[in-house]
């Protein structure tokens, strides 16, 4: 079928097949709104950025969507995690996955989460701010020494939404690359300062994250011209080469038919030969290059199955079909505008397309899952709709919105369905509600 669906889907009849399961079978044996997850898709995906950066760490990360079986799947196909919780910490540790292979991130990380992270044995942490160095320096010791990278804003604004773009000061994440007040380093320089004079920190590294869904190369090579000068000025300051330079992710993927995924050889390749070239001009020693992907590993494998509800056609000429979910499944489209595509499955129909409106069943007439799409203009309650690329920040974002609960996530491969997450109930809420 092509991108957006995942790349072994293919029609079958009146239905779609996602890892040799039709997706009509998985609605009517799990009911819906129910979320498909192709494992060969997403194992498919991590070997290929094995394949674009075969000395490089890849990092899948776990923001975009994670559970037990991601996290061993990831682990399996030789990728490092992304964490940027003690939940998601947490979570990967005690599935197994090797904390050495884990790096830790965020603005705003607790003392908890910093010392869970430190205890255990967590291979990076990118440090964020000031309070986290002095933090760390207190928790590291001789014994348990930690590495740490630093959160760099290279001054490159990329991405889907503003909302998303991390590359700029405007933000909350990362040092300022600008130079201080009255000749002042920059923040970035005086955290690389700082930290090395940390004993029982490590500063292996610098990291930077300009935003997500770029689908374009050349934010990316922008942000190395900014870097690597920093590299050299460490090696100035400090007579010490940095090793690693973490590029975060980004990487974009289609959400309808011809829109661009980031072409991952060209960057691959473009990255490297940038990297290669600003590392000769500055005499450096080349670090070893990180990527984390979130999106570009587990979204284009993931489809959600919606049943239609109600069809209501306004008297300006809009026809809104009524599903089952909605912004509590998927909050991307109210919150940035996203746009998705959706597909009748199920049933054969000769009526002509005609434009429609999906909607979710939630109390406010922002709850728009697609705002237009071409549907058979006989459309209907009882009807199931598929979305795909609902694999990223779908179910990660979900929310307890109405009580309608979270659905559940069906991993599907070789034509079985297992189920990696059950439904959310009220029977869950009820248990959280102890006040009474
Ligand atoms: C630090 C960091 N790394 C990686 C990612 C993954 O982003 P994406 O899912 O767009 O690849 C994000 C989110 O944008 C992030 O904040
Ligand atoms: N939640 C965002 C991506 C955020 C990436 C996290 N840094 C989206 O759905 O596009």
């Amino acid at each position: 079928m092509g991108a957006p669906w995942p790349a072994a889907a293919r029609r079958d009849g009146d239905d779609v097949l996602v890892g040799g399961v039709a997706l009509g079978h998985v609605a009517a044996r799990f009911g819906t709104p129910v979320y498909v997850l192709d494992e060969a898709e997403v194992r498919e995906r991590c070997r290929a950025y094995r394949r674009a950066l075969p000395d490089a760490e890849v990092h899948y990360a776990a923001k975009a969507f994670l559970c037990g079986a991601v996290a061993e799947w990831v682990e399996q196909e030789g990728l490092g995690l992304d964490v940027c919780s003690g939940g998601e910490l947490e979570l990967a540790v005690t599935c197994g996955f090797p904390a050495e292979r884990i790096v830790l991130h965020g603005n705003a990380k607790s003392p908890e989460e910093l010392a869970a992270a430190v205890r255990l044995g967590v291979g990076r942490i990118v440090v964020d701010s000031f309070p986290e160095i002095a933090r760390l320096a207190v928790l590291a010791s001789d014994d348990c020494p930690q590495d740490v990278l630093v959160r760099v804003v290279p001054g490159v604004a990329a991405g889907h939404h503003p909302s998303v773009r991390t590359g700029t000061d405007e933000q909350k994440f990362g040092f300022s690359l600008e130079p201080g007040e009255s000749g002042a380093v920059s923040a970035a320089v005086d955290a690389v300062d700082r930290i090395l004079h940390q004993p029982h920190l490590r500063l292996v590294g610098l990291h930077c994250h300009l935003g997500s869904q770029i689908a374009d190369t050349a934010p990316y090579l922008a942000a190395l011209d900014r870097l690597v000068p920093l590299l050299a000025s460490v090696r100035d300051r400090h007579g010490v080469a940095l090793p690693e330079l973490d590029l975060g992710g980004g990487h974009a993927v289609p959400y309808r038919r011809g829109e661009p995924a980031l072409d991952l050889e060209e960057f691959a390749a473009a990255v490297t030969t940038r990297l290669e070239q600003l590392c000769s001009r500055h005499r450096l020693p080349v670090p070893r290059l990180a990527v984390e992907p979130g999106r570009a590993v587990t979204g284009p494998a993931g489809v959600a199955v919606y049943r239609v509800l109600t069809v209501k056609h306004s008297p300006g000429g809009l026809t809104f079909v009524a599903v089952d979910g909605g912004m509590s499944d998927n909050p991307r489209p109210a919150l940035y505008g996203s746009r998705y595509t959706a597909t009748l499955i199920g049933r054969a129909s000769d009526a002509p397309l005609a434009e429609a409106r999906v909607v979710g069943r939630h109390c406010e007439a922002g709850d728009v899952l697609v705002p237009s799409v071409e549907l058979p203009a006989d459309v209907r309650p009882g009807d199931l709709l598929a979305v795909p690329a609902a694999g990223a920040y779908h179910l990660s974002m979900a929310s307890g919105y109405n009580l309608v609960g979270r659905p559940p996530l069906i991993a599907v491969r070789d034509g079985a369905a297992r189920m990696l997450m059950r439904r959310e109930t009220l029977d869950d809420f009820r248990r959280r509600d102890i006040g009474r």
